[in-house]
């Protein structure tokens, strides 16, 4: 049976969750809910904090993980990526207060407040600044203003929480970081773990494409599919009007709109479009 952590709180919790039943996995009713055996799928889930759940996987203790990229590498723990989840997209950045402290090689000599004192001290090191980490725990935009840092390093979504703190950020991104499905280094690749990530691609994938149909004249044909080439190859059905032919293909669901307009302007016409709700590629 497949030992699988999922984050029990915070911003990764409810898109994992959700992630995992759009991939067939029981749901979990209840917030308290720490264990969730899942039978059918030979599986069971373990809702730990996010923080540590890279720390279990490390040890093998369980066999799975989801987490943030930026928590996994904070942890130090030997444990490595095995998918990004495409959902937590957010960047690890230092932020000062506008206009103060506008180059990494100005954090020398200051005070760095982080809840992420590994990544952090560890990019320093990397390009040879010497500062000091100050550990806290979360609103860490707070430290400057309370005069307990000079710079501060953290997790930026949107910069609401950065803005409103008249801090801005500067340098380039420490980290860009997101859900990861994570697994123990050197650990081999068994059967349930094949599975699980073989379901979370469908759902990536459900995700990101739409099906296409449109009908064509036969002569427009190649100018068509050459703009939904699909996944492998895109269907080309005959229609009882031999002029024309019907076509089926994937398409990445940003271009949706263009693609349809290019489509058009080729001669194709009926273009519909629908979502996928489940697929394995
Ligand atoms: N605003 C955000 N947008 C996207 N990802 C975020 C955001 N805030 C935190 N994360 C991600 O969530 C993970 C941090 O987990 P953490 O336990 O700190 O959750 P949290 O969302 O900060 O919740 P809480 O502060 O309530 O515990 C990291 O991977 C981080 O990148
Ligand atoms: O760029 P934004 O869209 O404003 O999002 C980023 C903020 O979200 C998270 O904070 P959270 O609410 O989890 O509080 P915390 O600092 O206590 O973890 C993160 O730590 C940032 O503070
Ligand atoms: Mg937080």
């Amino acid at each position: 049976m497949l030992r699988i952590a999922v984050p029990n709180k915070g911003s990764l919790s409810d898109p994992a969750c959700e992630m995992l039943v759009e991939a067939g996995y029981r749901e979990r009713r209840d917030r308290r809910e720490l264990v969730l055996p899942d039978p059918d799928n030979d599986v069971e889930f373990f809702f730990l904090r996010p923080r540590d759940i890279a720390v279990y996987v490390g040890s093998g203790t369980v066999d799975v993980g989801i987490t943030g990229r930026d928590l996994l590498l904070d942890s130090g723990v030997d444990a490595v990526e095995h998918r990004p989840l495409g959902f937590a997209r957010s960047t690890f950045r230092f932020a000062a207060p506008a206009g103060e402290i506008t180059s990494l090689e100005q954090v020398a000599g200051k005070r760095v407040a982080t809840s992420y004192d590994v990544l952090v001290g560890n990019y320093l090191a990397e390009h040879g600044v010497d500062a000091t980490v100050v550990h806290l725990d979360g609103a860490v935009e707070s430290a400057v203003q309370l005069g307990i840092a000079d710079v501060v390093a953290d997790v930026v979504e949107t910069g609401t929480t950065l803005r409103a703190a008249g801090l801005s950020t500067f340098g380039e991104p420490i980290l860009k970081s997101e859900a990861v499905l994570i697994h123990p280094r050197g650990h081999e690749v068994s059967n349930g773990l094949t599975v699980l990530d073989r379901r979370l691609q469908g759902v990536l994938v459900a995700r990101q494409y739409v099906l296409m149909d449109y009908d064509v004249p036969v002569e427009h044909v190649e100018k068509a599919v050459a703009i939904t080439p699909g996944l492998e190859s895109p269907t080309v059905s005959p229609l009882h009007n031999g002029e024309w032919v019907a076509v089926r293909s994937m398409v990445r669901k940003e271009a949706t709109n263009r693609v349809m307009d290019e489509l058009y302007d080729v001669g194709a016409r009926a273009i519909l479009v629908t979502s996928i709700h489940a697929c394995r590629i």
